[in-house]
């Protein structure tokens, strides 16, 4: 596609390495297919170990790819280097701001390196810090700040070249809850105010999920999913539905009622608890209300609970991403 940002088929990268005196190969991005389209925010979900981090250094051309291609912002990942440098933005997971040097003049220095003049550079991180909620931060030394005003920081700092596409890696990692969401408004606002696109990696489901307009997500050095959020959950998971009997002599009756549901599975009978999930819990669980009552069978609670993007991991892979 002609206006893709990212346009990769095939990426690959094998490492060969040592364990103890065996030589090994580790297959760490086994020829994954990435389509990015401009102004759009995409989640690089996966576990640790993934493989995120390496697509990412092959996407910004700091690692040659083994096998495959990629094109960031129409250029070669391969044979125009130089150029997808020029014209993206990245943000590692460590940032790259010195600490020593002031704020401001880091950000400057950054632009100029860029080949921006001074007073746009200036200008351009200026606006950055209102944007980012940095104001009065121009003087400061980035060791004072704090961890979240640091990630706003490296952040301004990838911004300030004004690329057409920015790559975040795991940026809240090491965050505070609080914080962490307020790097989501500035991420999600950046788009809004700047038609950024935005392409990060994150371990977090609830980040994913947060920020993202569509999620890939990679496992083992595959992709095994890349859709939005509401697609994967829909398609995959399923609402998953808990009724707490009062009886638990009615359990059987009551597993058997919500087994017949059209579309209803992996019903499971837990002490006084039955569970199962349904494609539309909200239209279906009326019905299943009525029928209950009529048997004559009582409910002390009841919960329907819309699938989790860790559901999505655990039907797409066997395992949890919490746990993985
Ligand atoms: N330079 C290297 N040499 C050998 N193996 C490597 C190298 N870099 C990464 N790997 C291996 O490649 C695999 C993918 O690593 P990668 O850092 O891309 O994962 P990740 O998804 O970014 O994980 P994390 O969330 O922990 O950052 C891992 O098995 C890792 O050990």
């Amino acid at each position: 596609m002609g206006d893709d940002l990212i346009h990769a088929r095939g990426l690959a990268q094998t490492f060969h390495t040592k364990r103890g005196r065996e030589k090994v190969d580790v297959q760490a991005v086994r020829g994954v297919d990435i389509d990015v389209e401009e102004g759009e925010i995409v989640g690089f979900l996966g576990p640790n170990g993934a493989g995120k981090t390496t697509t990412l250094r092959m996407l910004t051309t700091l690692l040659k790819p083994t096998a495959g291609t990629a094109t960031v912002a129409g250029y070669d990942v391969a044979t125009e280097p130089i150029k997808v440098r020029q014209s993206i933005g990245y943000v590692s997971q460590s940032g790259s701001t010195s600490g020593e040097a002031r704020a401001g003049e880091e950000i400057m220095d950054h632009g100029m390196l860029y080949g921006i003049s001074q007073k746009q550079a200036e200008q351009r991180g200026r606006e950055l810090f209102e944007q980012l909620n940095l104001d009065g931060m121009w003087n400061r030394k980035p060791k004072t700040m704090s961890g979240g005003q640091r990630r706003r920081l490296d952040i301004a700092m990838g911004l300030t070249h004004d690329p057409k596409l920015v790559f975040l890696d795991e940026p809240t990692t090491g965050l505070d809850p609080q914080a962490r969401a307020n790097l989501w408004t500035h991420i999600s606002d950046l788009r809004t105010h700047r038609g950024s696109t935005v392409f990060l990696t994150t371990h977090y489901l609830d980040e994913a999920d947060a920020l993202s307009d569509r999620i890939l997500i990679i496992d083992d050095g595959e992709i095994v999913a890349a859709d939005t959020a509401d697609n994967l959950k829909s398609n995959v998971a399923g609402d998953l539905l808990e009724l707490e009997l009062k009886d638990n002599a009615r359990t059987t009756t009551t597993a058997e009622k919500l087994g017949s549901i059209p579309g209803a599975t992996d019903v499971e009978v837990d002490g006084v608890d039955v569970r199962g999930r349904l494609r539309n819990a909200g239209t279906a669980v009326p019905g299943l209300l009525r029928d209950l009552d009529r048997a004559g069978i009582e409910l002390v609670s009841i919960e329907v609970r819309r699938p989790t993007l860790d559901d999505v991991f655990l039907n797409l892979t066997g395992r949890s991403l919490r746990e993985a």
